[in-house]
């Protein structure tokens, strides 16, 4: 650019729980100036709408009848994201037990990702200076022309540690067999499944620690950016 400001750029950071999608995505887009988008997010706040309102969450079509109905909004500050539904300021609920269980079989639903898909490009338009967006279908689906393309994995043993670290000690086999659960069901929906896209770069974040793992996506962004 003339001015020598950078280009905007479009990155989309893929993979299954617990990889470390969100606290990348957060630090990359914070230190490069990007706006930051949590799909799994939405997908949550849909979820809580369903359940809220007493949609039976084992028949799609009763799903599918309601699905234009929440208005999501999501704010895009990586260093202080937001989710409203209705109004409501959701970001507490939707990580309780009960949504996390049951967004897998809302989130297969072809009607819900056609919503949200939609809402996830308009956002991803929007954004000036370019943006982060995560999720399981973002390199595939979302942005298929994303400048870059980034697919994390990890152990099941790691992630199931990461994530019983955060649920103060819950106990790790448990934490293991719930992960793989919604990992299976979010892979083998026919609808956008989770799946890394043939031009994402493969990142096993298994034997790396956070800092690491933002250093080297940095690295990639600024990379794609200088055109390398
Ligand atoms: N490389 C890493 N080493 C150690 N801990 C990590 C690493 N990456 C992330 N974590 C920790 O693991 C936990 C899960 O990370 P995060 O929420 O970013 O994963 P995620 O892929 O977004 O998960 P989900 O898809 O379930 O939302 C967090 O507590 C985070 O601090
Ligand atoms: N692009 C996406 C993102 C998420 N989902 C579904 O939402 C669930 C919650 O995601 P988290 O990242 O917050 O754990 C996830 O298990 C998927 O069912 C999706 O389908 N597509």
């Amino acid at each position: 650019m003339e001015n020598g400001a950078a280009q905007p750029v479009i990155v989309a950071i893929d993979g299954p729980s617990g990889t470390g999608k969100s606290s990348t995505s957060k630090a990359v887009a914070a230190q490069l100036g990007l706006s930051y988008l949590d799909t799994g997010a939405q997908y949550r706040a849909i979820t809580w709408w369903m359940v809220t309102n007493g949609i039976d969450i084992d028949d799609p079509t009763a799903i599918a009848a309601v699905a234009g109905k929440p208005e999501i909004v999501s704010g895009t500050d990586p260093n202080a994201p937001t989710i409203t539904v209705d109004g409501t300021d959701v970001s507490a609920p939707i990580r309780t037990q009960e949504v996390t269980s049951k967004v897998s079989a809302v989130s297969a639903v072809p009607e819900v990702r056609a919503r949200i898909t939609e809402l996830q490009r308009s956002i991803a338009a929007g954004a000036e200076n370019g943006i982060v967006v995560e999720g399981r279908d973002i390199g595939t689906t979302v942005l298929p022309d994303a400048d870059l393309k980034i697919f994390l994995t990890a152990s099941p043993e790691a992630r199931a540690a990461r994530r019983s670290g955060e649920l103060k000690g819950a106990d790790l086999h448990s934490t293991r067999e719930a992960l793989l659960k919604r990992d299976a069901a979010d892979s083998s929906r026919k609808t956008s499944p989770l799946a890394k896209a043939d031009d994402a770069v493969e990142v096993d974040t298994t034997d790396l620690t956070l800092a690491q793992v933002i250093e080297c996506v940095v690295t990639l962004v600024e990379e794609k950016r200088a055109g390398k």
